[in-house]
């Protein structure tokens, strides 16, 4: 019935020449505020939806380009709308009508624009069209209805705008960030031409040419068959233009924050590029906000720094603050504090550059120069936002589902907290001393190529809304071994947590993934046609993609989970029934493929069968987060790292958007986002582990050896595009920014 009515709505804005893509993030922003009453939308032939795109596509006006996020958020423009159907309808608004789009209430009294009447009446959206100074072609106004026969000649019709406006935001006009990027995002892409800005009192409709997330910049790569060091064992040739598309969560969007450190960050040379943590000494919880006091700095592990590399010339200039607030279960919570540092326009570039490997020793140095050369200094809490100018910062909202009492890991802000001249990584150990293990990076390939600038984590960090609580008031009696003691598996008779694996642990006593649990595993994985798929009823992901005509669920592979002991566990850390927990072990090596496939990750030495080799590490994104970082992507970027945690989803019944979760490891993340795709028999295969909570919305995600792997040969995962594709029909799941048609692609070469 929404659906239906929702349909109705977008087509009578079509018919008045506003596109789908424009008008259905504002109709969701107005069934919020109206808390779904559809009488008030759809009043005067939907007079209110008309008003509030206007409005939106006005202030986009106003706000020029539209990516000055913070400096532009001045609610006015939806208050006014709001109002202006109160006014306009006499019926009294539902009760949180008053509230601005964005969710905010106001009783500020609404500001008039240029030529716009209070009084304005009209029948309609195109009476407002008008009333508004639009002109619409006389043929609009014989349609009996907006939502049948649009007049698809309208559609070309130029719509002469005659007013023009001042610097009004175009993201004000949303219930959330998400919804006001992307409308924003579509808006600037889609909707304006290119003489747009030239023509001053006038704006042109015109019906997008592109839809959201199918405007790709492809790379061909052109990988032949020739083997590595080692060549695996019954190599098939590997795709040979994998043809990635435009990564959709490559480029984080261009928010003023996206930026790097400079001015106040100190210089440190590549043997300290890492972050400082922070930590209350007491071990209190630190609630935001209190976070600056009683800190003792703690730095951290860092390697010797490389010789080989020209990069380690370069001087490093930004390391960023990790807070670590810490719970009074003892657990941490670190948290990025780049958004307390000035910033400059231009790191959003670097990181660009760098994540297309196309960053130099050369930029840095030029940048250097920019940098130096600066006069004005900057304060501690400003940032020059993208469109170059100086803003008050912000202080970070913890979302309300991002407890903090929880010790979830928060990256409270983003990304791109890069240094002017920061070394993209330590060749000796690309994991700056967060792993066990040193992992080296080689090249014998070319002489200037190194991996792309990312930052290392060796464990996932929730970037805003994820809501990934661990408390150990959720982990009942049945969740953990309480009176076991030293090594489960020791024990004659298995503990309780070995439930979740049948009853039998999943794990040998030498650490090693269990024959008949990975066989088992191997299977779902490869042959998922065999094994049941799962059908929410109102799926996260077809959600996050469009939650108000969103499609029905395509399929989710049920997994099998290992749990592994944990706190509440009477067991040591020594215990067989921990193993992902205890982090890398193996010796990895981040090397240059000869086949076109770029980085890649390889064990230097000889893995049994079942062996745990790293965990797959990112941020953790909800669904939703990851949709707005794709459709904020603008750029060209050509490595993208997501992948669902969905192993569990409908399992719980419906649900929320904070707990439909996936990874990204684009900007943050660790050696597994150099695992290379191969089809069919890749020799790791990832496995959901259960370590610090039983709600399995959020768990680790392993890699285990399918087969025993020789020294250096390159480990291999398969993407999983197989699954995608007999469940989804369209690209999603793990990669589901890949479109359907270069998945099958990909396929079909593998
Ligand atoms: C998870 S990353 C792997 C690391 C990546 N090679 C790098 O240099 O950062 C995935 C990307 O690697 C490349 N890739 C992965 N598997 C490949 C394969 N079998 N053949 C060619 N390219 C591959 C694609 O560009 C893909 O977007």
């Amino acid at each position: 019935m929404a659906r239906q009515k929702a349909i109705a709505a977008l087509n009578a804005m079509k018919a008045i020449g506003i596109p789908t893509q424009m008008a259905k993030p504002v109709l969701k922003n107005l069934l919020k505020v109206y808390e779904n009453n559809w009488e008030y939308i759809e009043a005067e032939n939907y007079r209110v939806l008309a008003d509030a795109i206007l409005d939106m596509q006005e202030s986009q006006e106003k706000g020029g380009k539209g990516k000055d996020v913070i400096a532009n958020d001045d609610p006015e423009p939806c208050r006014m709308r709001v109002r202006r159907a109160r006014q306009d309808d006499h019926t009294p608004p539902p009760s949180n009508a008053n509230s601005n789009l964005a969710g905010e209430t106001s009783q500020k009294r609404p500001r008039l624009e240029a030529g716009e009447s209070r009084e304005h009446k009209g029948d309609g959206p195109v009476s407002s069209l008008r009333s508004r100074g639009i002109m619409v072609d006389e043929p609009s106004l014989t349609q009996p209805s907006f939502g049948e026969a649009a007049n698809q000649d309208l559609l070309q019709q130029p719509l002469a705008r005659q007013t023009t406006t001042g610097v009004v935001p175009p993201q004000t006009c949303n219930r959330s960030d998400r919804a006001g990027r992307t409308s924003s995002h579509l808006n600037n892409r889609q909707i304006k031409t290119p003489n747009q800005d030239k023509m001053d009192n006038s704006i042109i409709f015109k019906e997008p040419k592109v839809e959201p997330g199918t405007e790709f910049l492809q790379k061909h790569h052109t990988g032949n068959c020739s083997s590595d060091l080692v060549s695996p064992k019954d190599e098939p040739c590997e795709y040979d233009s994998p043809v990635f598309e435009t990564p959709i969560a490559m480029m984080h969007p261009p928010e003023p924050h996206s930026s790097a450190n400079i001015g106040q960050q100190s210089c440190h040379s590549s043997s300290k590029s890492h972050s400082t943590l922070q930590q209350n000494v007491d071990g209190s919880m630190t609630q935001k906000g209190q976070r600056n006091n009683a800190k003792e700095s703690l730095p951290v592990n860092a390697c010797t720094t490389g010789t080989t590399s020209e990069l380690l010339a370069v001087q490093e200039s930004s390391s960023f603050n990790v807070d670590v607030a810490s719970s009074d279960l003892g657990e941490i919570i670190p948290t990025i504090d780049a958004l307390k540092k000035p910033i400059m326009p231009c790191a959003y570039d670097v990181m660009s550059a760098c994540l297309n490997n196309s960053f130099s020793p050369a930029a840095l140095v030029d940048m250097d120069a920019t940098l130096s050369s600066d006069p004005s200094p900057i304060q501690k809490d400003t940032l020059i936002n993208q469109s170059g100018r100086i803003q008050k910062m912000k202080e970070p909202e913890v979302p309300k589902s991002t407890s903090l009492t929880s010790c979830s890991l928060v990256v409270v802000q983003p990304h791109h907290a890069l240094g002017r001249a920061r070394p993209l990584h330590d060749v000796n150990d690309i994991s700056k001393g967060e792993e066990r293990v040193r992992i080296s990076v080689v090249n014998e390939i070319s002489r200037e190529e190194y991996p792309p600038f990312f930052n290392y984590i060796p464990r996932n960090i929730v970037y805003q809304n994820a809501y990934v609580s661990f408390s150990l008031a959720r982990i009942g009696d049945e969740d953990c071994c309480a009176d076991c003691f030293n090594d489960c598996l020791a024990a004659p008779i298995p503990c309780t947590c070995a439930r979740e694996t049948g009853g039998e642990f999943a794990y040998t006593s030498d650490g090693l993934m269990k024959k008949e649990f990975l066989d088992e595993c191997i299977s779902k994985y490869r042959e998922p046609q065999k094994h049941h798929l799962f059908y929410c009823k109102d799926c996260p992901l077809e959600r996050s993609k469009n939650d108000v005509l969103s499609e029905a669920c395509k399929g989710h592979l049920v997994r099998k989970f290992v749990k592994e002991c944990w706190s509440k566990c009477g067991c040591s850390m020594h215990c067989g029934n921990r193993v992902v927990q205890r982090g890398i072990t193996r010796n990895l090596q981040v090397f240059l493929t000869s086949e076109g496939k770029g980085w890649g990750l390889r064990t230097l030495d000889e893995l049994p069968r079942g062996a745990f080799v790293c965990e797959y590490v990112g941020e953790v994104l909800t669904n939703m987060e990851l949709y707005d970082r794709t459709m904020q992507t603008t750029g060209n970027a050509e490595h993208t790292y997501p992948v669902l945690l969905d192993a569990d989803w409908g399992s719980e019944g419906a649900l929320k958007d904070e707990e439909a979760l996936c990874l990204d490891a684009t900007f943050y993340g660790n050696v597994a986002r150099f695992i290379n795709h191969r089809c069919f028999d890749a020799n790791l295969i990832e496995i959901p582990v259960e370590v610090e909570t039983p709600d399995h919305h959020y768990y680790h995600l392993a890699f285990f050896t399918t087969r025993k792997v020789e020294a250096f040969e390159e480990l291999t995962w398969d993407y999983d595009f197989a699954e995608i594709l007999s469940a989804a029909g369209e690209g999603q799941g793990h990669w589901f920014n890949e479109p359907t048609e270069i998945l099958k692609r990909i396929l079909r070469i593998c």
